[in-house]
């Protein structure tokens, strides 16, 4: 594989930004790069130690520099290239990156945008500034491209790949939200999914639509909006009531709002939302009618499913400076990270360990319907032939080592985390059950909460770091073994990405708890890179899969299982442990009223 031809470059500043995500965006481009300088592999490991050494503009020459060659270093002429751009819109962070035809990333920009925690257990992002964060994104990526010597008019497609499950309503006229987008870790219907379990009927669901009733599909979240929020009644009464998930809202926005009116999803966004029948793409009687118990969902405007792979029905951007550019792909980002990691043969899995971690599994032309506590997902359509996917789903990953940084001031970067969970030589017989947002796959425990056990005077701060990291392990062996039993099949290895598989003492843990090799590649955005490959299928710029076989091959690292299997049987036996004893902590709370927080609490940015 060869390395870069040419430097990639990364975005200035934006003047509204803070620090980190300009050093995160930094951070993120020398992850992705095959680069073998020592500064930059320091950058790699430890990206926040650049804030506190030197100011942002030395580091953004310095970097430049070390990109480039150094300030005088030549342009190369661009006229005969391709290039890919991809839209990834994360729980935490929006970014534009864009890929030459040998998948490795020339430009990217990213940005963070305010996480809004009215009150416990609920979580909203606010539509607006999503669409603005990708705007600035794709102003950021282009200028760095440019400022490279390449022409926009080399950028062939677009993709679109985001965050799944969280829901927006929003006026079909006006195209204004009425609510802020309810975000998939959201846990405030609680009540409403026990409610919904105990229908007649509930329990044929799964087999339709692929997943349980819970909090974590956008069903959910819009029967809430429904029946709690006086604007998003009132348009559904006036019939001008549109829901979608952040795909649609993006795609909608991009093409310039209710002028337009694209208003599409792609099914591995769409069989995330319960509406859809899995095995036939489309809207499910069924489904729609079971949830049409209190509001006639038929009333509701949802976005047309249309393939992950297509070069009309995604419109084009309306403004900016890729006005006209067209969207041709469309992926939610755990499908888009299986593309990514080019797990295109039933049986091959990647496991992506963001906010959350999402393990899915490739298993072919037909669904899957799990009876061991995952769930059928649409892996990608980019010929209106399916490929589906099982999937665990862990709804704290990342999130935990940003709770222990924000919330408990354990330290102010996450690689930090990871250094102190290095301090101590185990857990110390800590187990901390991360529940969060409930229990998710393949527990599905909407009454836990973060719980630890196994406290004594031995604990310290490195314990609960370490503890933090496992928890997001023993999840995803307990959903290996539930794989397993789905599909009578074993895995040989596990592929990794996202940011915490930078974590090389988790990645080693995980090994050691599921004893196959984990294996990572150095260029870990592959979530981006599988919208790229969506948007580039569609437009031709790659015709079949095995033009990408050498996409994202160098220098991966196998992390090999090092743990005698015995001790590692008995730290999962201890997990197990602590699961059934978290269980029903809300019960006291049925039916309960949210306590109000002081509005000083109200909006907590996630640095
Ligand atoms: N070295 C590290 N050790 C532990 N966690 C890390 C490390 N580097 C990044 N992370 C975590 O990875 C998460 C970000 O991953 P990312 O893939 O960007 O998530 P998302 O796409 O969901 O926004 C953050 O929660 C961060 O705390
Ligand atoms: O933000 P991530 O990468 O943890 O992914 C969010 C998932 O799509 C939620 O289902």
């Amino acid at each position: 594989m060869a390395f870069l031809r040419r430097p990639p470059a990364f975005s200035h500043v934006p003047a509204r930004t803070s620090l980190l995500p300009a050093v995160s965006s930094c951070y993120r481009l020398a992850t992705a790069c095959h680069f073998k300088s020592p500064r930059l592999a320091a950058l790699r490991q430890h990206p926040e130690q650049f804030i506190s050494l030197t100011p942002m503009s030395a580091v953004i020459n310095k970097l430049t520099n070390l990109v480039t060659g150094g300030p005088n270093s030549s342009r190369m002429a661009a006229s005969e290239e391709v290039f890919v751009g991809s839209i990834d819109q994360g729980t935490t962070s929006s970014r534009f990156l864009i890929f030459d035809k040998t998948g490795e990333p020339v430009a990217l920009h990213q940005e963070e945008f305010s996480q809004i925690y009215p009150h416990p257990g609920w979580h909203e992002h606010d539509p607006h500034e999503i669409v603005q964060s990708v705007q600035n994104c794709i102003e950021g990526a282009l200028k760095i491209f440019e400022k490279d010597g390449h022409s926009k008019d080399s950028i062939k497609a677009i993709g679109i790949t985001n965050q799944r499950e969280t829901t927006v309503c929003w006026d079909v006229k006006t195209g204004e939200p009425l609510y802020n987008a309810i975000v998939w870790t959201d846990t405030r219907t609680a009540a409403l999914a026990r409610e919904l379990k105990a229908r007649p009927g509930s329990d044929k669901l799964q087999d339709v639509c692929g997943l349980p009733i819970s909090t974590y599909p956008s069903v959910t979240k819009l029967l809430w909006l429904l029946r709690n929020e006086e604007k998003v009644r009132s348009a559904y009464e006036a019939g001008n009531l549109a829901f979608g998930t952040i795909d649609a809202w993006l795609i909608y926005k991009l093409n310039g709002g209710p002028e337009k009116n694209v208003f599409v999803s792609d099914p591995t966004n769409a069989s995330r939302t319960m509406f859809m029948d899995i095995h036939t793409l489309k809207y499910s009687d069924q489904m729609i009618d079971f949830f049409s118990y209190e509001f006639d969902l038929r009333k509701v405007h949802m976005p047309e499913i249309v393939r992950s792979a297509d070069p009309k029905s995604f419109g084009q951007i309306s403004s900016g400076s890729l006005q006209n550019f067209p969207l041709t792909g469309c992926l939610g980002d755990q499908s888009a990270a299986l593309v990514g990691q080019k797990s295109f043969q039933p049986g091959e899995a990647k496991n992506t360990y963001g906010t959350g971690c999402f393990l899915l599994y490739n298993v072919g032309d037909k669904p899957v319907i799990s009876t061991h506590g995952l769930l059928a997902t649409v892996a990608y359509d980019f010929d209106g032939k399916p490929v589906y996917a099982l999937e665990g789903s862990i709804a704290v990953a990342g999130s935990g080592v940003k709770f222990l940084m924000h919330n408990m001031g354990f330290s102010y970067a996450s690689h930090k985390i990871t250094e102190l969970a290095e301090t101590v030589p185990d857990n110390g017989g800590l187990v901390f059950v991360t529940a969060f947002s409930g229990l998710f796959a393949p527990y599905w425990i909407d009454d836990a909460h973060g719980t630890m056990f196994g406290i004594t005077q031995h604990t310290e701060r490195g314990h609960i770091a370490r503890a933090t990291l496992e928890a997001v392990c023993f999840q995803t062996k307990a959903i290996l073994d539930a794989m397993e039993k789905d599909s009578g099949h074993k895995l040989s290895e596990l592929k990794v990405d996202g940011g915490m598989s930078n974590s090389a003492l988790c990645m080693q843990t995980q090994a050691d708890l599921v004893s196959i090799p984990i294996v990572r590649p150095q260029m870990r955005e592959t979530t981006a890179l599988g919208a790229a490959i969506a948007a580039g299928f569609a437009v031709d710029v790659w015709k079949s899969f095995d033009e990408l076989r050498e996409v994202n091959t160098a220098g991966q690292t196998t992390f090999a299982p090092k743990m005698d299997p015995k001790a590692s049987e008995k730290m999962f036996k201890r997990w197990e442990r602590a699961v059934t004893m978290c269980k029903g902590w809300l019960a006291e709370y049925d039916g309960e009223e949210q306590e109000e927080t002081p509005a000083s609490t109200k909006i907590r940015a996630s640095l």
